[in-house]
């Protein structure tokens, strides 16, 4: 690995549940969520990965593709072997608190307290992070301002609309100035308005910091304006990697008919089915869940 890459992942695996034999399958049994006896889930299946330093790098995939299983893979939320993630140059598996100290995460599950102001809410992380206590109130406000939160920073978060408890997170998860960002479908819920300002932070702290961004979509216009590359993700393998726009352009090649194609068309084509809408019934399932986790998020 070069120190130009973020992030590396090397066959990397997960699986959840246990083989019948009640043997654990995957990053281990601690990782292993299913019961004894279960088929197991194999959520990612052997995925060869690298985002370089300083760039934005989407991974996009239909519900189900294992996209968020990555993301805890490298987030170090998921025990994996020696050797399968690498983040600048630390394998999460030896190093994980060191791995920790370099990223700023937003899950997809609220990550903000309602009852607490968006100032309170940041320094709490803030102290989580261990941000030094003479800098902490200048870095709180530094992050609420890159977010554009500065003028609501001390009402209750409770308050806030969806559009705005994002930002927070993204001050939460910017407060200790990491060097690489992960966020799992930022925008997922929100009004167009609303997302183009998310990603407008992202963006503006990017060019600022030089930080490297990992994100999952689902939003294809948004991989398309805003990230360098792209992954596209299905039943836990990366099926296409590049930038958009060399995507397209070998799907223009392969398939003359297609002289404009999307990145839609760019998953259909390797992939061999839709992106949106052909999950069968666990996609459907994973759709009421995706609903029912934003509904939560945004209060
Ligand atoms: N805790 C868990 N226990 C059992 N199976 C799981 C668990 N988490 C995920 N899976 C399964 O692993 C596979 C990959 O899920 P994952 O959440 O990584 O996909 P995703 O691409 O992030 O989808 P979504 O966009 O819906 O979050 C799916 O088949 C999912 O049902």
């Amino acid at each position: 690995m070069t120190v130009a890459e973020a992030v590396v992942c090397q066959g990397l695996e997960y699986s959840f549940g246990r083989a019948k034999g009640g043997s654990a399958k995957g990053g281990s049994a601690k990782g292993a969520a299913g019961k004894a006896g279960s088929v197991p889930t194999k959520a990612v299946d052997g995925l060869d990965l690298a985002v370089h330093t300083g760039e934005v790098f989407g991974l996009l995939g239909p519900n189900g593709a294992g996209k968020t299983t990555t993301i805890r893979a490298i987030t170090t939320l998921l025990p994996v072997p020696a050797g399968m993630v690498r983040v600048f140059g630390h394998d999460t598996a030896k190093r994980r608190m060191e791995v920790r100290r370099l990223l700023g995460y937003v899950p997809q599950q609220l990550s903000a307290e309602a009852g607490l102001t968006g100032r309170e809410n940041v320094s709490l992380f803030a102290r989580v992070f261990d941000v030094p206590g003479r800098e902490r109130a200048e870095r709180v406000a530094q992050a609420l301002a890159a977010v554009d939160l500065s003028d609501v920073a001390d009402r209750l978060a409770g308050t806030y609309s969806g559009g705005m408890v994002r930002r927070l997170e993204l001050a939460q998860a910017l407060v200790s100035a990491p060097r690489l960002l992960v966020l799992d479908e930022p925008t997922i819920g929100l009004d167009p308005i609303a997302r183009t300002s998310v990603w407008e932070c992202i963006d503006a702290v990017r060019a600022a910091t030089g930080m490297t961004v990992l994100v999952t979509t689902h939003y294809m216009d948004e991989a398309e304006q805003y990230c360098d590359r792209v992954a596209l993700m299905d039943r836990g393998r990366i099926r296409a990697l590049g930038t958009p726009e060399e995507l397209k352009a070998q799907v223009r090649e392969q398939d003359p008919r297609l002289e404009r194609p999307t990145l839609d068309d760019v998953f259909r084509h390797f992939a061999g089915r839709n992106l949106a809408h052909d999950n069968g019934p666990e996609g459907e399932f994973n759709d009421v869940r995706r609903t029912r986790r934003t509904a939560s998020r945004v209060g």
